[in-house]
């Protein structure tokens, strides 16, 4: 199984590289997290909201693969803990599934990639940095598998 995390964002300060990389490479090839970065359209005052929004859901859509299982990451959706997020992962690996995480920029996700997910879960009802998204995304997916495999990091 893999679960592709596609972000946007690509120039994230080192502490948000690092965090990240402490947890995707404790997982093994077959439940590998991959890191897409979307490229954030550049905001300045003048800058028109809705189109940058629509560009970065424009790249993001066209780098989720068909047949992945999309979660689309928003406040507003549906909080899971750690042991419904195992149950589920586990589920779609029996079933198959390879699963795509869509993490919006500042201004939040394009509607059509919402419109374009199985599934909207949320962190907690905090709007969270962007950046520090990812590095929490890292460790629960790292968290799931632990409790998938009986691995002690889990308690
Ligand atoms: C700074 S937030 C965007 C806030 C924006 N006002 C909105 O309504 O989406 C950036 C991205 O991080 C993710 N995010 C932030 N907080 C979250 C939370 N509590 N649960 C799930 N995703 C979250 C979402 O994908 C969001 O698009």
């Amino acid at each position: 199984m893999r679960v592709r995390l596609i972000a946007v964002g690509n120039k994230m300060p080192k502490w948000v590289a690092e965090g990240y990389d402490e947890y995707s490479k404790r997982l093994p090839k077959d439940f590998a997290l991959e890191l897409v970065e979307i490229p954030m359209s550049p905001r300045g005052k003048n800058t028109d909201i809705p189109k940058a929004i629509r560009k970065e859901g424009d790249a993001m859509l066209e780098v989720i693969p068909s047949g992945d299982k999309v979660i689309a990451m928003e406040v507003l959706g549906k909080e899971w803990s750690t042991e419904q997020l195992s149950d589920q992962t586990e589920q779609w690996r029996m079933d198959g599934y390879n699963v795509s995480l869509l993490v919006g920029g500042p201004d939040g996700l394009d509607p059509r990639c919402t419109a374009r997910a199985d599934q909207i879960w949320s962190l907690s009802r905090l709007t969270l940095p962007h950046p520090m998204v990812r590095v929490i995304l890292a460790e629960q997916i790292y968290r799931a598998w632990t409790l998938m495999n009986n691995h002690p990091y889990h308690r």
